[in-house]
């Protein structure tokens, strides 16, 4: 291998990898990406490509399903990734969670039929069966767990659950389908989460870029 060749290889094995996540995430977080300096390409937007190198600014981006976010980290294949705070607690891996990058703002419901009544062996649908078995077992209730996969609004309407646990943005998927939220377990938003062995031997590159993205968010008023 020539020297050149060498070094490329080298400095591309020091490239960060990041987790970042396709879909409704990756438009914010590229933008929040960009602000704080960082030269992503409007390219990436639409690309089908699912590791994409930028050496410009140091990084190599792991283009990922959002759920699989937190486990590309925890084995370290990504040294950092971005992740919604609600798919952190359902999966509950091993990773640092450095910071709130106030993106992709939802939260955690328990959602029904307005006329809802206590029946005597409750189902609840959802997609995060961890986050809905811990949240009905905290109060003492024992309820049927059925896990979906998506469109979970439909659970109390056709009769599959009497109620579900599921993100709340707008409420506009609620109000179209004659739901209501009964409680909110709580708030989500996109969170910066690192490897435990990347954050030791990549500290300086993951800080700094935790650095340039704090500064942008905390010019942020509703941040
Ligand atoms: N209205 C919303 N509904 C769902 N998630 C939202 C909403 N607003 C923000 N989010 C955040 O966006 C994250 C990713 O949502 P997205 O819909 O892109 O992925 P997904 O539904 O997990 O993936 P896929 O569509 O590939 O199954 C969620 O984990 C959550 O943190
Ligand atoms: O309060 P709103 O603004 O209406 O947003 C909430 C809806 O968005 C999500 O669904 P998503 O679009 O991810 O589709 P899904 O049914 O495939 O999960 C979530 O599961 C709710 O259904």
């Amino acid at each position: 291998m020539g020297i050149l060749a060498a070094a490329l290889e080298a400095s591309g094995r020091d490239l960060l990898k990041v987790a970042m996540p396709k879909g409704r995430i990756y438009k914010q977080a590229s933008k929040l990406f960009r602000e704080a300096g960082l030269p992503i390409p409007s390219d990436f937007d639409d690309t089908r490509k699912l590791i994409i190198e930028l050496p410009e600014a140091g990084m190599s981006f792991i283009m990922a399903k959002p759920v699989d976010v937190p486990t590309y980290v925890e084995y370290g294949v990504a040294d950092i990734g971005i992740v919604g705070k609600d798919v952190l607690m359902e999966e509950n891996k091993d990773v640092y969670e450095l910071l709130d990058l106030g993106i992709a703002k939802c939260r955690m419901s328990v959602i029904g039929l307005p006329d809802w009544k206590p029946v005597i062996h409750p189902r609840v649908a959802t997609k995060y069966p961890n986050v809905a078995s811990q949240y009905f077992r905290e109060l003492g209730q024992q309820v049927e767990v059925i896990k979906l996969n998506g469109s979970i609004e439909l659970a109390p309407l056709i009769g599959l659950a009497d109620r579900i646990v599921d993100m709340v943005e707008t409420g506009q998927t609620l109000r179209e389908n004659g739901l209501v939220e009964m409680e909110s377990i709580f708030g989500i938003t996109s969170r910066l989460i690192a490897n435990r062995v990347s954050y030791r031997m990549k500290n300086e590159a993951i800080q700094s870029l935790c650095d340039k993205l704090q500064h942008v968010i905390g010019a942020k008023p509703n941040a």
